[in-house]
């Protein structure tokens, strides 16, 4: 049984955690280190897992640390847990968006293996996706064992070169933002035309879900899936018309740099 200690328990934590449970991994096997009170007696409420105030507490028995702090908290982490790794050498994933393995090997050893994810909170119920990369002290074995842990939430694939984790942050690491902000747009405009929020919500929320999932169970292409909803001259022509004239490609394309950059500029700043 592979012991998994979270190093922070916050949202991200919170999904991981619910989508391993859900896919029958036991709570004994799963414990979190979270400074806030509140946290720590939700996620022993919610999931029934020991959970820590101190770091090195949580970390005392495990194999796998998933290192799920904010990324300006990473080194403060690493200074709590030193005793532990030397003693344990745990493999380290860490789900931070933007810190690089050249920094994490610097906090916390060149020697042990460190692999990069970026998942994403529809982990929670078993929906995530997550890109993957490992440092050169990761084995085939300690490989597999990070795959799995984040296949029992979702989706993996592993990516060749590590700056495109930055790109799987800007894609799908912040991506169930998107969505979201586009069905509060749709709630939006069906409530300025008269409709009341509950209906334009619930009409919505289930195109959404819908629309997800025709794409993945039918794994047909995005634009054909698009066409066949497009009647010449109909609705949803007058409507992705209007989308075109506001470039709405390049709208999306901006936005993902702006988050793939972010990435970057979060890691540059522990540089200092
Ligand atoms: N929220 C998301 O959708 C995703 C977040 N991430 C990454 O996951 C990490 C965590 O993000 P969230 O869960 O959204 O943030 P969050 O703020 O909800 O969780 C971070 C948790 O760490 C705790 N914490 C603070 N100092 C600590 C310390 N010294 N030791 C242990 N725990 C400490 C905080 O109390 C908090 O509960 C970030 O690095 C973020 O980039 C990655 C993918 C998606
Ligand atoms: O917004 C963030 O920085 C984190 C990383 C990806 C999703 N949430």
């Amino acid at each position: 049984m592979t012991r998994i200690a979270f190093i922070g328990g916050g949202n991200m934590a919170r999904s991981l955690i619910g989508g391993l449970l859900k896919t029958g991994v036991a709570a004994s096997s799963i414990t979190v280190a979270e400074p806030r009170a509140e946290a720590r007696h939700e996620l022993g409420r919610d999931f029934g897992i020991a959970s820590y105030a101190e770091n090195r507490l949580a970390a005392a028995e495990a194999d796998v640390l998933v290192l799920a702090v904010k990324p300006q908290i990473m080194p403060a982490v690493h200074a709590e847990l030193q005793d532990t790794l030397v003693r344990q050498r745990p493999m380290l994933i860490s789900i931070a968006a933007g810190v690089r393995i050249d920094q994490l090997e610097r906090w916390f050893g060149h020697t042990l293996a460190i692999v990069r994810c970026m998942p994403n909170t529809p982990a929670l119920i078993g929906a995530g996706a997550t890109g993957l990369f490992a440092n050169r002290r990761t084995s085939p074995e300690q490989r597999a064992k990070a795959q799995h842990i984040m296949d029992a939430v979702g989706i993996t694939r592993w990516v060749e070169d590590e700056a495109l984790i930055d790109t799987v942050t800007g894609l799908s690491g912040s991506g169930p933002a998107y969505f979201f902000a586009m069905v509060e747009a749709l709630e939006d405009a069906a409530f300025a035309q008269g409709m009341s929020r509950e209906t334009a919500r619930a009409l919505a929320a289930q195109t959404c879900l819908g629309a997800g999932r025709m794409l993945v169970e039918s794994g047909e292409d995005p634009g054909v899936l698009r066409q066949r909803v497009t009647s010449p001259n109909g609705t949803t022509q007058a409507a992705l018309e209007s989308f075109a004239s506001e470039h709405f490609a390049q709208i999306v394309a901006r936005a993902v740099a702006a988050a793939t950059r972010r990435a970057g500029e979060l890691a540059a700043a522990l540089d200092n």
